[in-house]
Formats: structure tokens, C-alpha cells, sequence
């Protein structure tokens, strides 16, 4: 589509970088454009193993948007926020609590974070049924943009993300894409291995989840009340529900990962490049060879206080029917051994796991464990952890 047509859009201008000099992550930088040819594959491969092991976090290069194109996703993501009346958003509000999907605005508000505050952020996810009454008015006019972000993300980076991951564990290539479909009607699957999954006939499979997992979300800055009650934490460390999160870089710091010995460090902002991390699902299915990363949102450093934090990311999961246990095919993972967080018959599917996680996220009690600022609850009979 030639520029000139695309419906406008008020031009988001981020904040400037972060002056501070702050204790940043060293992590990897995966360049995608290397991925075309088998042996590219195969050196990415063990970059890709190196980093899940150490981190559990890595960059993506040559992920095939321009700068031009990202900016202009980043004005797209600020519409739900600023060209919104808030009547409206009240309208496209979704019901985590009561559904466990979410679809729509989480409004600000909405998530217990600490001592009685609650969050400053909102976000708004896409779904798939794009018939014109499913988003706010605004919004609408982009929605061609949006899907075809969905499709760059899932075919283009995330599918060769997946084969880089399967052959980092000496599966065949296409073991992860077969098991994270883009358009999941009905159609049985899991061919190229004995792949663990509920395979449901074609003739019955219809999938539940009607949403893409594009994200928009913004953060606002917060009184010094609620700054000083939650300790500068906007939100808590946790571990993503999926297998991974592509997060489109953007300047305000303020994301951190806990390092596997036990310190919070930074993410460096990466212009256009993704930070990717892995979470619950990659955790099941790898038995924790890869685990999932905990990592939290916390106040932005001095010099990027006054600035709004807008985020763009896409939330992967594997398609809902897989039963999330280990893919003991893996020889990789044999040699390691694996470490079950629960037994194969007692394992959730994504879908009972994603609408779990989802329904309890920031609404459910939690326990204090006997670790200084970690909290726990259990869903699905498996031992979910949060940490301040
Ligand atoms: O805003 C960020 O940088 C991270 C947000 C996050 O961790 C999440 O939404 O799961
Ligand atoms: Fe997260």
C-alpha cells in the first residue's frame, strides 16, 4: 500500500533516551536476516540456546520492518489511549476476571499491585473478528495495518524464531511452528512428531480464542504516594503465560529481568530491534531447560519520569488444545534430564492455562512465602510465583 493512502495517524513521539547510566542486562542480539540459509540456522541456533539458557532474553535484528514502519505501528498503538473518548473505552472494556481472555481494555485500575495501590496502565488487545462493531471508532480505519502487523510477526519472526528454538533442542524444524498455528481452524496437527496434544477432529475443532495476540499498552506516571507505597514497582515480576513475547523495543527503561542469580537488571532500549523472552508454556514444554524469565516494571529513571511509556508487543502462545508437557522427543532435553512441574496427566492444556493465569492475574489473592517479596498462589495444581 503506497504511503500517501494510509489513513492518518497523530504522530506518538516517545521519550527521549534514558540519561542515567543503568545496571543493563548484557544480552544476545540475534540477526534474523542470517536465518535464510541452513547454516545461518544452525549458528543462530546454538546463539538462541546460549541466550534462553543464560537470560532467558535476547534481542532480534533484521526482524523486516523498517524504522519508518515501527514508528508508524507505535502511532497505531496510541490510538486506543489517546483517540479514544473514555466513555467509549468503558464500552470495549474486556472481562478478564469472568472470561480469562482477554480482549479489548484492560482500564487503569484494574490490577491489585501492592499495599493498596493499583495499576497506571492500560492496554488494549486485538482480536481476530474485525467486524466494525468489535473496535472502538478510532481505531477501525487501522485495523488492515494491524492484522497485517499480526501476520509479519506470527509468519516472520516468530515462525523462525520457533524453527531457531526446535533446533536448538534437535527436534525437526517445524516441531514448534506445527503447534502455533496463525489461523487455527479446524485441521489436525502435530504431524511432523509425536508432538503431545489433544487433537481434536477437524469436524468438531473450532477455536475459542478469537483474539490476536497484538498488544497495545501504555503506561502513566504515578503519584509519589503510590510510588513510595509499592516501592517503584508498576509490575510485579512475573513470568509470561505463553511460550514467547515479542516486545517491540521503545525507549523509557523501566522493564527488568531478575538474572539467574537473583539480581534485577535493566533492558537496554535497542532501536527497532525486538526484545524477545520465554515464558510458561516454553518452560512446560522444554521440562524448565528453558525457563521462563521473571522480569518486572518498575519506575522509569529520573531523566524519563514526566514521559509516557507506550508498548507494542505480541503475546505467543501455542494453539489452545496442546496439553503443555514436555517434548521428551527432544534429545537435547533427554541429555539434560527433565524437570516436570507437574505430572503429564495432570498437565493444563494453553487454553486452560492461558484462561487461568488470565482470570487470576493481579485479582486473585496471594500467599507471602517465606522468601523476602515473593508471593504465590497455585493454578492448575501448579505453583505459580510473583516477585517484588
Ligand atoms: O512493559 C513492559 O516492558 C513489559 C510488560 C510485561 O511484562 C507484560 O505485559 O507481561
Ligand atoms: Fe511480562
Amino acid at each position: 500500500m503506497p504511503h500517501s493512502t494510509l489513513p492518518h495517524a497523530p504522530h506518538y513521539v516517545p521519550a527521549p533516551g534514558a540519561k542515567e547510566d543503568l545496571d543493563y542486562a548484557d544480552l544476545a542480539v540475534i540477526d534474523l536476516a542470517k536465518a535464510s540459509t541452513p547454516a545461518g540456522r544452525t549458528e543462530l541456533a546454538s546463539e538462541v540456546k546460549a541466550a534462553l539458557l543464560e537470560h532467558g532474553f535476547f534481542y532480534v535484528i533484521n526482524h523486516g520492518y523498517s524504522q519508518t514502519q515501527t514508528e508508524r505501528m507505535f502511532d497505531i498503538a496510541d490510538v486506543p489511549f489517546s483517540g479514544v473518548p473514555e466513555e467509549e473505552k468503558q464500552v470495549y472494556a474486556g472481562t478478564m476476571k469472568q472470561t480469562g481472555s482477554y480482549q479489548g481494555y484492560k482500564l487503569r485500575q484494574y490490577w491489585h499491585i501492592d499495599a493498596g495501590v493499583f495499576d497506571q496502565l492500560e492496554h488494549y488487545n486485538v482480536n481476530r473478528d474485525i467486524t466494525k462493531r468489535a473496535h472502538p471508532e478510532a481505531l477501525r480505519p487501522f485495523l488492515p495495518e494491524i492484522k497485517e502487523f499480526a501476520r509479519h510477526n506470527h509468519y516472520d519472526i516468530l515462525h523462525p524464531i520457533l524453527r531457531l528454538i526446535a533446533l536448538s533442542l534437535e527436534l525437526p524444524e517445524d516441531a514448534l511452528v506445527d503447534i502455533h498455528r496463525y489461523d487455527a481452524v479446524g485441521e489436525t496437527y502435530g504431524r511432523s512428531l509425536n508432538i503431545p496434544i489433544t487433537v481434536l477432529s477437524s469436524a468438531h475443532y473450532r477455536p475459542r480464542n478469537r483474539y490476536l495476540p497484538v498488544r497495545f499498552m501504555k503506561y502513566y506516571p504515578r503519584s509519589e504516594e503510590e510510588e513510595q507505597k509499592t516501592g517503584n514497582v508498576w509490575l510485579k515480576g512475573h513470568t509470561d503465560f505463553g511460550s514467547i513475547t515479542i516486545l517491540w523495543s521503545q525507549p523509557v527503561a523501566a522493564l527488568q529481568i531478575q538474572t539467574r542469580d537473583g539480581n534485577w537488571r535493566w533492558i537496554r532500549h535497542v532501536e527497532n530491534a525486538l526484545v524477545v523472552n520465554a515464558g510458561d508454556a516454553l518452560d512446560f514444554l522444554t521440562g524448565s531447560f528453558y525457563k521462563g524469565t521473571i522480569h518486572r516494571v518498575v519506575q522509569p529513571p529520573l531523566s524519563q519520569q514526566a514521559y509516557t511509556r507506550l508498548g507494542l508487543f505480541y503475546f505467543v502462545m501455542p494453539d489452545d488444545a496442546v496439553k503443555l508437557i514436555p517434548l521428551s522427543e527432544s534429545p537435547v532435553l533427554q541429555r539434560a534430564g527433565i524437570h516436570r512441574r507437574c505430572a503429564d496427566a495432570d498437565a493444563p492444556t494453553m487454553e486452560e492455562w492461558r484462561r487461568a493465569r488470565t482470570s487470576a492475574y493481579g485479582q486473585s489473592e496471594l500467599k507471602k512465602t517465606a522468601e523476602e517479596g515473593v508471593e504465590e498462589e497455585v493454578i492448575n495444581g501448579v505453583v505459580v510465583r510473583h516477585y517484588n
